[in-house]
């Protein structure tokens, strides 16, 4: 039997036969034979280990932006981490409501997937220079290393792994904290911190349970919109770009932004709030689209007001004569090219093919939704089906929606007032922010009757405001039509007189003068003879 000294002996002098071929490899075995010794060697490693490794890197490309395979990596892992692995790594993932751990470097972790058993670890470059790098990650080369058998090659790189990617995707997508952008002006878009968009965490909290419309109209829309976020393949089938464009209109106050909330609660998509006015011209307007993330709703408020979209140009050189006229002066000249710069050329075409231009179907899964309070106004090109899709109209308050609020507000469901409200609300037009207003406690005393009686008086009201608006407006068209009358009066008058004895109306005044003056003479007379 051999001794411990023996054995470290042997090992060492096997050691340096090895570094001593590995010298004369590197020194003299021909550079051409090398290529096909290799694929022996390979050859030779798999029969000895028949396993595959796949890396997936944490930084790709010019290492600045994080792998989305990584990062959806990760998530996956977390679940089979958190059990499994011993030493782990909390962290606070960017967009996400929960803290993630994750498995530390040379940790190993196993999965299964149709029965085969796989072997994810998780690792780190440490570089050798000694220098300071300006990005810290750049240090940090982390990478997951999937290991499998060769045997099940196909399924895993066709199968496994796009099952590994959706499923991280929709944990991140599950566990992401919402948010609301808005689009910056120009001038910020420079620099190493340039932004298109700026946001804020989206935290509004109104829902569909909360939003006071007819049932039945409401469950259509949330259909509709359930429907569409299931529909990608549908899609692609027909042919046509993963998104929809919906069309709230109706007076203010009556829930339009509400609703626009709602949407984005119930689909879990981030909320792009674009002000048009802040756009520069078309071209702009694309670049924002193409940073906009799907799974978001594209909102442009007030559409009618936010630009003149087809007048806007005449009304602007018409505006610029008149000024022009005013202050002929140099400075003002100058002045008035600075704002007319800064002024949007966004156009109409320009909006069209923001909605469904070739550029519209980068991204995916997205919501286009304009409100206005006038639909009327909109071009017919901009609303049309295809563009805005669904049209929906958020009206005065109905006593359904009015039994929506008073759940909301007052936390009731029924009350010996409701009869009178319902029959009230029939007969006038109050916007749900009015009747919200109204029922929400104003004190710690107020309870549902004193809030209802409130309403009931507001509405009483608004009906008295109604029926005298409606009042004077009959005046006022009354008055205005038996202005009409008189003048096509005097016309008819006119051209009877002209048809008949060939008189003037001047000549007519001129004979009731004569008339006139003989009648006074003729009192004088009597006059001086008493
Ligand atoms: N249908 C509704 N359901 C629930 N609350 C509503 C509804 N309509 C209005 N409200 C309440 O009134 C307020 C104003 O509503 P909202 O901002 O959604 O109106 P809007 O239609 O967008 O008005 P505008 O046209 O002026 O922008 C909201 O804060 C909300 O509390
Ligand atoms: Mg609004």
């Amino acid at each position: 039997m051999m001794t411990m000294a023996e054995t470290w002996g042997s090992l060492g002098s096997a050691m340096a036969g090895i570094m001593f071929v590995w010298a004369m490899y590197q020194n003299y075995f021909p550079y051409e034979l090398r290529g096909p010794l290799k694929r022996y060697v390979e050859k030779l490693k798999s029969i000895i280990y028949p396993y595959i490794q796949i890396t997936f890197h944490e930084y790709q490309g010019d290492g600045f932006e994080r792998s989305k395979a990584y990062m959806s990596i990760e998530r996956y892992l977390d679940k089979n981490s958190s059990k499994q692995a011993k030493r782990l790594k909390a962290t606070v993932v960017q967009d996400s409501e929960s803290i993630v751990l994750s498995m530390q470097d040379h940790e190993e972790i196993t999965d299964e997937f149709q029965g085969i058993k796989l072997w994810w670890a998780s690792s780190q470059d440490i570089p050798i220079k000694q220098s300071i790098s300006f990005y810290p990650r750049e240090d940090e080369k982390r990478y997951f290393t999937l290991t499998f058998h060769q045997r099940y090659r196909k399924i895993i790189t066709e199968e496994y792994l796009k099952h590994v990617l959706n499923e991280g995707k929709a944990i991140t997508v599950r566990e992401r904290q919402r948010k609301l952008y808005t689009n910056n002006k120009n001038e910020s878009w420079v620099g190493f911190r340039r932004s298109m968009w700026s946001h804020v965490l989206f935290e509004h909290p109104s829902s569909f349970d909360t939003l006071a419309m007819e049932p039945q109209k409401k469950q259509q829309i949330i259909d509709d919109l359930m429907t569409f976020s299931k529909s990608k393949e549908y899609y692609s089938k027909i042919g046509k770009a993963w998104k929809r464009g919906y069309l709230l209109y109706g007076p203010p106050g009556t829930g339009k932004s509400s609703m626009i909330a709602a949407m984005a609660n119930l689909l879990k998509y981030d909320v792009y709030d674009l002000e048009l006015t802040a756009v520069k011209d078309n071209t702009e307007l694309r670049k924002l689209l193409i940073e906009i993330s799907p799974k978001s709703i594209v909102v442009i408020e007030d559409i009618d007001c936010s630009l003149d979209l087809t007048g806007q140009r005449e009304n602007k050189k018409k505006k610029e004569k008149k000024e022009e006229e005013e202050k002929p002066d140099k400075e003002m000249k100058k002045k008035m090219e600075e704002s007319s710069n800064m002024e949007s050329k966004v156009t109409l075409s320009g909006l069209l093919n923001f909605i469904d231009g070739l550029w519209s179907a980068c991204g995916g899964e997205r919501l286009i939704v304009f409100t206005t309070n006038y639909v009327e106004k909109l071009d017919p090109a901009l609303i049309r089906r295809g563009r805005m899709d669904k049209h929906i109209e958020l009206s005065y308050c109905g006593f359904e929606a009015f039994k929506v609020l008073a759940k909301n507000y007052l936390n009731i469901d029924s009350h010996h007032l409701f009869g009178t409200i319902g029959r009230l609300l029939e007969e006038t037009n109050m916007t749900p922010a009015d009747v919200a207003e109204n029922l929400m406690p104003k004190s710690s005393e107020d309870d549902e009757e004193i809030c209802l009686e409130r309403l009931i008086k507001a509405i009483e009201m608004a009906k008295e405001e109604a029926a005298r608006f409606k009042a004077e407006e009959e005046e006022k068209e009354r008055l205005k039509k038996a202005e009409e009358e008189e003048k096509q009066r005097a016309v008819k008058e006119e051209i009877n007189s002209k048809e008949n004895g060939g008189n003037s109306a001047e000549e007519v005044k001129q004979n009731g003068d004569i008339n006139k003056i003989t009648t006074k003479e003729v009192k004088e007379k009597e006059n001086s003879k008493e």
